[in-house]
């Protein structure tokens, strides 16, 4: 069988590069076999990170009895929870096109044959897929796994909850003692932070892209079954290399069609909307946000998981994990099931057994929380070419809303307004200069979110944003307002006062200005100068092709 390693192990012209070979201890049969690129972004500076050099023997292992040779390459990895609130968040997203652009220079300049990943957190796992598709050769995503709940008095808590308190103690709903308590007890372990944020949402959605074997995106990180998950990750890229199955006949339009309705149907983390946006740029296939809009307009809401209800990850993985949640959807006709998938097998093949356990955490598609999907699009004369709402987090009395705009042009002042008391109830806060190009690098406003919703104020307090939101954050929190303000967007002319129409259900997001006004008001504004002007971050803006495009990097 030609391989692509072939290129680096065959012929007298190739001496060299297989005694370089030999120089590391790789053996002639070694040499012989499949080429695998294990990416792992083991590390000790994120705790769903900590642990993947386990998850990567176990991949090496599997690879070894199936009968390839694996090679041990790293990626990097940014924690968004420590990168929170400061100006560290400003390089997270960016960091995913690092991720991608490292991932395909090391398979191409060593001809790798195949790539298991080994991601888990928010920018790791889209950033390897991105790869996956761009290289179009096989690859299997395999996951660190979810972080167990922590237990709090008796609940069952996650991080969501103590970025929530922060806001408790500013307005000494709690005391230090009882915020100290939470802290040493929201994350009890390894794994991605055990909410349906963002690392748990990409990770359950590979899963369903296909493009990841069943379980991957719940089987806690702390299982013996996801060691097991990660040897049968290491076999199946063997299978897949032999059948000639690439990432991009799997990362295909129906199956980017799948991961949405997977996503509505969980109530996904918005970055979620970027993250498929920039992986099915990378794979070829056209997608924008009035797609989005439409499966969401059509399929049920199925999941409530933290922040958006009690339940974790552990939960949904103990109901069925996403084969009882595909399940459900494939009986309503949401997904196709004929699809290949990374076990070489199709969907349906891969449901077999497959049930829903527990319909308090999976609802039956007969009983949905809604029949729309879990985010919804909007589009107004401050959005025009659209923003997104975690729809599933948001109240219901404020799903419309409408109230003066209190506009701020970065988190840090919204955040100072916001603890000291100068937001009231009815208001709509307004924070722009927040874009990729503007922050630069579209920060996640997951304290200003959990302030509010901290504070008591999250349902009757709205946020508009051109930056994100983290997975963890709840509320009428409406982000990736396009165009955004430092591209000319109308967000930047909103002025303090304007009224602001929020209207979810409809798909609206308005200021009560007219074009005129909009006019005048621009002839007067003054930008804010970009925070950071140099560096990869100044570079990123300057290439970023905006967050209708997933934020990626032209
Ligand atoms: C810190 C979190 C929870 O990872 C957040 O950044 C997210 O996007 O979910
Ligand atoms: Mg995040």
């Amino acid at each position: 069988m030609e391989l692509r390693s072939h290129a680096v192990t065959r012929g007298v012209e190739r001496a060299p590069n297989r005694s370089l070979f030999y120089a590391m201890g790789y053996t002639e049969e070694e040499l012989s076999r499949p080429l695998i690129g294990v990416v792992s972004a083991h590390s000790e500076i994120v705790p769903g990170h900590i642990h993947l050099d386990k998850i990567a023997d176990a991949v090496k292992a599997g690879v070894r009895m199936a009968g390839g040779t694996p090679i041990l390459i790293p990626a990097i990895g940014v924690c968004d929870g420590i990168a929170m609130g400061h100006i560290g968040m400003k390089y997270s997203l960016a960091s995913r096109e690092l991720i991608a652009d490292s991932v395909e220079t090391m398979a191409m300049a060593h001809c790798l044959d195949g790539l298991v990943l080994v991601p888990n957190c928010d920018k790791i796992v889209p950033g390897m897929i991105m790869a996956a598709a761009r290289l179009d050769i096989p690859a299997i995503v395999c996951s660190g796994g979810p972080m167990l709940a922590g237990v709090d008095n008796g609940e069952e808590i996650s991080l969501s909850k103590l970025f929530e308190a922060v806001g408790a103690r500013k307005v000494n709903a709690i005391t230090d003692a009882d915020l100290k308590r939470i802290e040493m007890d929201a994350c009890p372990g390894c794994g991605s932070c055990a909410g349906m944020y963002t690392a748990n949402s990409m990770n359950c959605l590979a899963e369903a892209l296909g493009i990841a074997l069943p379980g991957n995106g719940t089987i806690p990180a702390v299982m013996a079954a996801r060691i097991q998950l990660a040897k049968h990750a290491g076999m199946h890229i063997m299978d897949l290399i032999q059948k000639g199955i690439t990432a991009r006949q799997i990362i295909t339009p129906a199956a980017i069609k799948n991961a949405l309705a997977c996503d509505m149907a969980l109530g996904c983390s918005t970055n979620s909307v970027l993250h498929l946006l920039a992986i099915s740029r990378e794979a070829g296939v056209p997608l924008d946000l009035a797609t989005i809009a439409d499966v969401s307009a059509k399929t049920p809401n199925l999941c409530h998981l933290a922040p958006a209800g009690p339940a974790h990850i552990q939960d949904l993985h103990a109901a069925g994990g996403i084969p009882a949640v595909l399940a459900e959807l494939a009986k309503g006709g949401f997904i196709d099931p004929s699809l290949i998938t990374a076990t070489g097998k199709t969907v349906q093949e891969n449901l077999a057994g497959a049930s829903n356990k527990n319909p308090a955490v999976i609802r039956p598609i007969e009983n949905p929380y809604s029949t729309t999907g879990g985010i919804a699009v909007l589009w107004g004369n401050i959005a025009k070419e659209g923003c997104v709402v975690k729809r599933s987090a948001v109240a219901d009395e404020m799903l419309v809303h409408s109230g003066p705009a209190r506009v701020f042009d970065s988190e840090d002042e919204a955040i100072t307004a916001i603890y000291a008391g100068r937001i009231v109830s009815g208001d709509v806060v307004v924070i722009r200069y927040e874009g990729p190009k503007g922050g630069p690098g579209m920060r996640e406003m997951l304290n200003p979110t959990s302030a509010l919703a901290g504070m008591g104020l999250d349902r009757s307090v709205a946020l508009i944003t051109d930056g994100r939101f983290s997975g963890a954050s709840r509320g009428a929190s409406i982000g990736h307002v396009c165009p955004e303000a430092a591209a000319g967007g109308e967000i930047g002319l909103v002025v303090e006062g304007d009224t602001i129409l929020i209207d979810i259900p409809n798909g609206k997001i308005n200021a009560l200005v007219s074009d005129e006004e909009f006019t005048a008001r621009r002839g007067r504004q003054i930008m804010p100068a970009p925070a950071i002007t140099s560096g990869w971050l100044a570079r990123y803006a300057r290439g970023c092709a905006g967050a209708n495009a997933g934020a990626v990097m032209k």
